[in-house]
């Protein structure tokens, strides 16, 4: 079973992440995109400079994914592990879209088009919901993905992912406190893995 966790930044994902980590061993494989490999530290290079070239982005992204799943998640998935990622495809569908608006046409139906071939879907998604001030807020703004403006983009983006998708993805109220947010989703995880 393949779980994401996606939303904006500083919707408290990675605060989860770390959680449902601390208390879970064997069976579980946590993992995340931008991933440690250097794809991904290509990819936080290019998350670091102002002017990368949009597209070049997307294809950083796309290339530390295809590495993530052929080295960590099929072969996980493989050995019947419950595989938790914090971020995964639908970050690049709902940001890449919003950063390459106006440079291509329809770019939402061309990144997925992108990853069509080779990706595995999530069986179960969780979408912390914050408005993108909170998250802006929480994140500190301290990179150009970290504004409220481009924020809303993005916000608009995962609607129409989970407008889609309404079967995958499960909607967390993460404006609540950190351990109201955590309750959650162990209640959706005891769910889905109930029912698995
Ligand atoms: N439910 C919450 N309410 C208030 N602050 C939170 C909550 N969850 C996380 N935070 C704080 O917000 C910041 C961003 O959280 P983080 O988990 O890193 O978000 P993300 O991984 O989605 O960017 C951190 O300082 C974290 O302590
Ligand atoms: C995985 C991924 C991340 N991002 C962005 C979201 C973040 O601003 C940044 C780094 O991701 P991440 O380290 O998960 O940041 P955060 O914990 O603050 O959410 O990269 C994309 O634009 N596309 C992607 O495909």
């Amino acid at each position: 079973m393949l779980v994401t966790l996606e939303g904006l930044d500083g919707s408290g994902k990675t605060t989860v992440w770390e959680a449902l980590r601390a208390t879970r061993d064997d069976g579980w494989t946590f993992t995340r995109e931008p991933t440690g490999s250097w794809y991904g530290d290509a990819v936080r290079r290019s998350i670091g400079e102002p002017d990368a070239d949009p597209l070049a982005e997307l294809f950083l992204y796309t290339a530390d994914h295809a590495d993530h799943l052929s080295r960590t998640v099929r072969p996980a998935l493989a050995d019947g592990d419950v595989v938790v990622s914090d971020r995964y495809s639908d970050s690049r569908y709902a940001y890449q879209a919003a950063s390459l608006d106006g440079e291509l046409k329809r770019p939402m139906e061309y990144i997925r088009g992108v990853h069509q071939p080779f990706t595995r879907e999530p069986d179960v998604t969780l979408y912390f919901d914050v408005p993108p001030e909170t998250g802006a807020a929480r994140a500190g703004a301290t990179n150009k993905f970290e504004q409220t403006k481009f924020l809303s983009e993005v916000q608009a983006n995962y609607e129409e992912l989970i407008s889609m998708r309404p079967g995958r993805f499960v909607r967390i109220d993460a404006t609540r406190p950190p351990e109201d947010v955590l309750d959650r989703v162990e209640d959706v995880l005891g769910r889905v893995l109930g029912d698995d």
